[in-house]
């Protein structure tokens, strides 16, 4: 990939690839192209296809989805398996027609069976049932990995698939139902703060183990990754450290300053009990995460405040 490369970032407004655009511009490359939902439907073939012949990109990060967090998932499943399989499809097919030189597919930690061995290797897809509440966003994700290995041996198509790990930082979605834990805490301790709540609860029981990875270490493996490895075996990407919700909780509590209690609501979904990546792959070609997770957590608050917090 060249520094005059035409790259296009899909979900370039993400808060993913929000923080790939960046990564690429600071290191030159300087002909990204970008449309927004609202110019460029991707669930639209027509319109896909037009946009992929008229502007003809050389590479494709594929970072455009519906995404949320545990209850999201659950609520709007034929949302989340409809518009990720048309989405994936659709860019794909016509990254096919066109020549595209190579595409990154971003899938996702929950394609694994819920209860596989630990830390989940790449090769544990497709050996078990799935978590429930992330079914149907699960199986789109599988599908797409598995467009990518189709095009790949039936036409030679360099496309490859990378699974990040449970992900935050900025431009991250606070909204208080549909978002992932770690943005939904930063939100709820920061408001309790701000009105003296005495409590603030946390959905589940406080025990599931999850990964997190902060958004630009994700968006500077995937770049090393563009670079270095064309193979047809999917990738993990993420710190291979987990922590428990509750643990979670305490450090997003300290970096919000929060001098309240803890309640944990069990009525909400634990979901998969325990995801951490094995990263011995990543590792071994080469890249490691930089930012740790109680740096990460007070720069993802302070881009909540200066965006979110009412001046
Ligand atoms: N967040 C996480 O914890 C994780 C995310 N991932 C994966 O990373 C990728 C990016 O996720 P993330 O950045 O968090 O998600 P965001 O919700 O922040 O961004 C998703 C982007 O997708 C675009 N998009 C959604 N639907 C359409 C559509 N129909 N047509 C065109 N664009 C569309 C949106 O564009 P617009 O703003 O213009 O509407 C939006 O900018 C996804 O593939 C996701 O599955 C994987 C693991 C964990
Ligand atoms: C990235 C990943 O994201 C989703 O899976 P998940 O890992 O379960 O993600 P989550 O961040 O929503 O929850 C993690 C844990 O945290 C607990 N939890 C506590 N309190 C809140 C809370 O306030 N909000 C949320 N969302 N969860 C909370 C919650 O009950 C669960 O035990 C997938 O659907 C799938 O889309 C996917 O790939």
């Amino acid at each position: 990939m060249d520094k005059s490369a035409k790259i296009y970032v899909a979900g370039h407004r993400g808060m993913v690839g929000s923080a790939i655009v960046r990564k690429l511009e600071a290191k030159g490359y300087s002909h990204i192209i970008t449309r927004r939902s609202s110019e460029l439907d991707l669930r639209e073939q027509e319109a896909v296809r037009t946009f992929f012949q008229e502007e003809q990109p050389e590479y494709v990060f594929l970072a455009a989805a519906k995404v949320g967090g545990i209850v999201a998932n659950n609520t709007y499943r034929a949302e989340f398996l409809y518009e990720n399989l048309m989405i994936e499809a659709n860019v794909i097919h016509s990254a096919y027609e066109t020549g595209v030189k190579k595409l990154m597919f971003l899938g996702s930690s929950c394609i694994y069976p819920k209860l596989a061995p630990q830390p989940l290797k790449e090769e544990y897809l497709l050996t078990g049932e799935l978590e429930p509440t992330n079914e149907p966003y699960a199986i789109a994700k599988i599908a797409g990995i598995k467009l990518c290995e189709a095009y790949r041996d039936q036409y030679g198509c360099n496309f490859i698939s990378v699974m990040p790990t449970n992900l935050y930082g900025y431009n991250d979605n606070y909204h208080p139902q549909n978002s992932h834990v770690l943005p939904a805490l930063i939100r709820r301790f920061h408001e309790a703060k701000e009105s003296g709540t005495e409590a603030v609860t946390i959905w589940g029981s406080g025990s599931p183990m999850r990964e997190f990875l902060f958004a630009d270490d994700l968006a500077e493996a995937c770049l090393f990754l563009m670079q270095r490895y064309s193979g047809r075996e999917l990738i993990n990407i993420g710190t291979g450290k987990d922590i428990s919700i509750k643990e979670l909780a305490l450090s997003v509590k300290e970096v919000v300053s929060f001098e309240g209690k803890l309640i944990f609501d069990t009525s909400k979904p634990d979901g998969t009990p325990r995801k951490l990546m094995d990263v011995s792959k990543l590792h071994s070609l080469g890249w490691q995460h930089t930012t740790e997770l109680t740096e990460g957590i007070a720069l993802a608050y302070a881009d909540f405040k200066a965006k979110h917090v009412a001046v």
